[in-house]
């Protein structure tokens, strides 16, 4: 499955860093969370800030690769929850689950169906996707590729006019 993106959205670390704070605040009211689940990579910034502002310690992983660049694939789990983490949940938890965006959704059913009643919670959403998410901040149409700060460097640009200084 090829899905070339037509605009970009290029995000800076400030930026990220703000709007994941926006996200704990919006977290802060549905009531105490007992753990993280980030999905690696991309969903480990976002889960970091958001533990550290609503205090959550327990901290885990699960990753889930599903794109060569901007060609997306088949969703591959390359390390999944741990049994402590599924545990809590089991029991009736309150388990948070961060990603940093949502794009066509398959990542997110694929982590939604190991924890079943988990809040899944993202920074950026596309609509394809935004139904499988319950709490994000900013949505990003469908055409167009979120280029994160991690996968960025400062370079020239040429001039709007199309001069070259
Ligand atoms: O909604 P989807 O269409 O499934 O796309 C969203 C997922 O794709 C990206 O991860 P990717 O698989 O590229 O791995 P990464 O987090 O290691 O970059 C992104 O971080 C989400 O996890
Ligand atoms: N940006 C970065 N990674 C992604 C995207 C995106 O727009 N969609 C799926 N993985
Ligand atoms: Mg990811």
């Amino acid at each position: 499955m090829n899905n070339p993106a037509d605009k970009s959205f290029p995000v800076t670390w400030d930026q990220f860093h703000r709007d994941s704070r926006a996200l704990a605040w919006r977290l802060t009211g549905m009531g105490g969370f007992e753990a993280v689940v980030a999905i690696a990579r991309g969903g480990l910034v976002p889960a970091a800030i958001v533990a550290r502002e609503l205090n959550i310690r327990v901290i885990e992983s699960v990753s889930v690769k599903s794109y060569d660049h901007q060609s997306q694939g088949q969703v591959r789990v390359l390390k999944p929850i741990s049994e402590q983490v599924l545990e809590i949940s089991k029991a009736g938890g309150r388990v948070l689950i961060v990603d940093d965006l949502v794009d066509t959704g398959a990542t997110a059913r694929a982590v939604r169906d190991m924890l079943p009643g988990a809040h899944f919670a993202t920074v950026y959403a596309k609509p394809k996707g935004r139904e499988m998410v319950d709490t994000f901040i900013t949505e990003v149409s469908q055409d167009t590729w979120i280029f994160f700060p991690w996968d960025l460097d400062v370079a020239y640009v040429a001039p709007i006019s199309g001069g070259t200084d």
